[in-house]
């Protein structure tokens, strides 16, 4: 692109990446008519121009332009005036039309207002009626705008003082420094807050405008150390994931719904104070709001999980006519082929872990070095749900950056096998021993033989410098949230019905029953399984899942797997902060 290749300006990179692009395009774009199109893109006098702009305004931003005078509009009109005087000529009459145009009045007003940096509001006069004799008294006048005041009051109940309850952090009490948690509130606006309500007092403030006047007795806290302890340096810097949803306007315990903040689960929140130990202050990380808003404290959360009756649905059900702990992960072999149609029901319990009350967990921003192992990623779903095939997928797509574990079985060995491809061949009693030791993420007994996948495995792949997939049941997954796998967690979800029906026409399952294994097609039931075996997952575990991958169109869903695993090895993210330590 010649064109681009020789624009001017300080910054030729834009330039330089615009005219490689349509030549390191064309590997990737096959058909004549999609080339023409990216070469006809990339000419075009619009983008041309585009860039250009941009370019004007680096060079601009760059040389910090300062007003050369605040009187734009005041000069505009002498100019006019004057060249009302002057003879008649197109010129002077098309600049007098020019400068008549109200846009360009109202151009120059701007000019003129930034010029003068007059953004600052005007306060109305200080109130005449203060009483000299109350020197402990606090004037404070604050402009009012659609921001809330980010306070809460409170009244005593003995003495019917109201009282500053909490200020929240960022909002606009808490910029303006001004007023402290504990001031008492004598006056808003003039008008006497002796004998009201604090709802009265928000009624208020709500009806003042440009600015709201109070006057204060400044509380303990203001006068010195002797005060209550301030929040600490470390909370300030402290994020959470949250693992639950939480809306205030549902919180019949919250104390203003108003100072509250709403948040989903797998939002990162950083905590702003602590210093209630029933209601934090945080605000939701990359969030656009300022202030902090009130959640309740992880502790208070806690208490209030173990209180509320186990849900129905975390119960455990009967989701499948076959047991729900059959084991896949032991039948995809290194080669990529399923070795073994075999189904084993796990022997760890899959109880669900209601003894675990998920609120939040600290997290840390993490990234991973250059050269550093891959985390583990850990692949959960419904039975059928397609891990296997997703995880094929990778495998055959890159083959020397993904594996999987090789399964330990105490089966003999058959003539074609060898051991540590297929299966890692061990006794029985070496195979008990090992279960003995915990030596087994998973393991279970088919046919008189153990089949498992041993943690030693997944540590030889990672040791491999690979990305290590490995499909295992939900409750297994606490056993590998450790520093040490960090496992990237993805719950595969089936799509609707509607959808399976469609896109599952050829897919099958392995039938267990009897000696031999069989497969069959899927049906309905096999797919009202699924997703109610999903949601059940879902319910349970949603709190440990860092991707939600539904399994629609295969290489749609292996496409986006394969994206999302490429960011979590690239890009910064959060991961909890134990796992940052060491
Ligand atoms: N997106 C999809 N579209 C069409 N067919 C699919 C899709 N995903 C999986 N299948 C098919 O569904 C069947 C089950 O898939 P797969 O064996 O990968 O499931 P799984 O989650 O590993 O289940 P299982 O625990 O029963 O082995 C296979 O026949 C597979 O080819």
């Amino acid at each position: 692109m010649p064109a681009l290749a020789t624009g001017p300006g300080p910054d030729t990179g834009l330039y330089e990446l615009l005219s490689v692009l349509p030549s390191q395009l064309q590997m990737y774009v096959k058909s004549a008519d999609d080339r023409s199109f990216l070469h006809t893109m990339f000419s075009a006098r619009s983008l041309h121009s585009l860039v250009k702009i941009h370019e004007k305004l680096q060079h601009y931003e760059e040389r910090c332009p300062a007003p050369v005078l605040d009187s734009a509009g005041a000069l505009a009109q002498g100019v006019s005036e004057e060249l009302q005087m002057k003879p008649v000529s197109a010129d002077v009459t098309e600049l007098l039309k020019l400068l008549s145009k109200p846009h360009v009045k109202s151009l120059l007003s701007v000019h003129d207002t930034v010029a003068q940096k007059s953004y600052d509001p005007q306060l109305p006069p200080l109130p005449d009626d203060i009483d000299d004799d109350e020197d402990s008294v606090k004037i404070i006048r604050l402009v009012k705008n659609k921001e809330p005041l980010g306070a809460t009051i409170k009244k005593d109940e003995k003495t019917g003082a109201i009282t500053i309850a909490r200020i929240m952090k960022g909002g606009a009490a808490d910029r303006s420094g001004l007023i402290h948690i504990g001031d008492e509130l004598k006056e808003v606006n003039g008008i006497s807050v002796d004998g009201k309500q604090p709802e009265d007092i928000i009624q208020i403030l709500s009806q003042s405008e440009a600015a709201i006047t109070f006057k204060v007795v400044p509380g303990p806290e203001t006068d010195g150390p002797a005060s209550e302890p301030k929040v600490t340096q470390q909370h300030t810097k402290m994020y959470v994931k949250a693992l639950f949803d939480y809306d205030p306007d549902e919180d019949k315990a919250i104390p203003c719904k108003e100072a509250g903040m709403a948040f989903k689960k797998g939002d990162v929140l950083r905590i702003m104070s602590q210093e209630d130990a029933t209601w934090w202050q945080a605000k939701v990380e990359g969030g656009a709001n300022p202030r902090a808003g009130l959640i309740p404290s992880k502790h208070f959360q806690e208490r209030r999980f173990a209180l509320r009756q186990p849900s129905p649905i975390a119960q455990p059900q009967k989701i499948s006519r076959k047991p729900s702990t059959l084991r896949r992960s032991f039948r995809l072999s290194k080669r990529g082929k399923k070795t073994n149609k075999s189904m084993y029901e796990c022997k760890k319990s899959e109880q669900y872990d209601t003894a675990d009350v998920p609120t939040y967990e600290e997290v840390a921003p993490y990234c991973r070095a250059p050269g550093a192992r891959y985390r583990l990623v850990a692949l959960i779903g419904p039975t059928g749900v397609g891990l296997n095939e997703l995880k094929r997928k990778l495998l055959i797509s890159d083959p020397q950056h993904f594996s999987v574990t090789i399964p330990h079985t105490s089966r003999v060995k058959r003539n074609q096998e060898s051991d540590g491809v297929e299966y890692h061949f061990i006794s029985k009693h070496l195979f008990e021993t090992d279960i003995h030791n915990n030596k087994f993420i998973e393991y279970g007994e088919y046919k008189g033989n153990y089949y498992g996948t041993s943690l030693d495995s997944i540590r030889s792949v990672i040791a491999k410098n690979k990305v290590c997939l490995l499909d295992v049941q939900p409750h297994s997954l606490k056993h590998l949230r450790t520093a040490e796998f960090k496992p990237f967690v993805v719950f595969v979800k089936p799509p609707s019905i509607q959808r399976m029906r469609e896109t599952r026409k050829n897919a099958k399952t392995i039938s267990g029953k009897g000696d031999k294994d069989t497969s069959k097609p899927l049906t309905d039931e096999d797919f009202e399984e699924m997703i109610s075996a999903a949601q059940l997952m879902e319910n349970q575990y949603g709190h440990l899942f860092d991707l939600v991958l539904v399994n629609d169109d295969l290489s749609s869903a292996s496409g986006e797997l394969k994206r999302a695993l490429r960011r979590v090895e690239m890009e910064t993210h959060w991961v909890p902060v134990s796992w940052t330590h060491s």
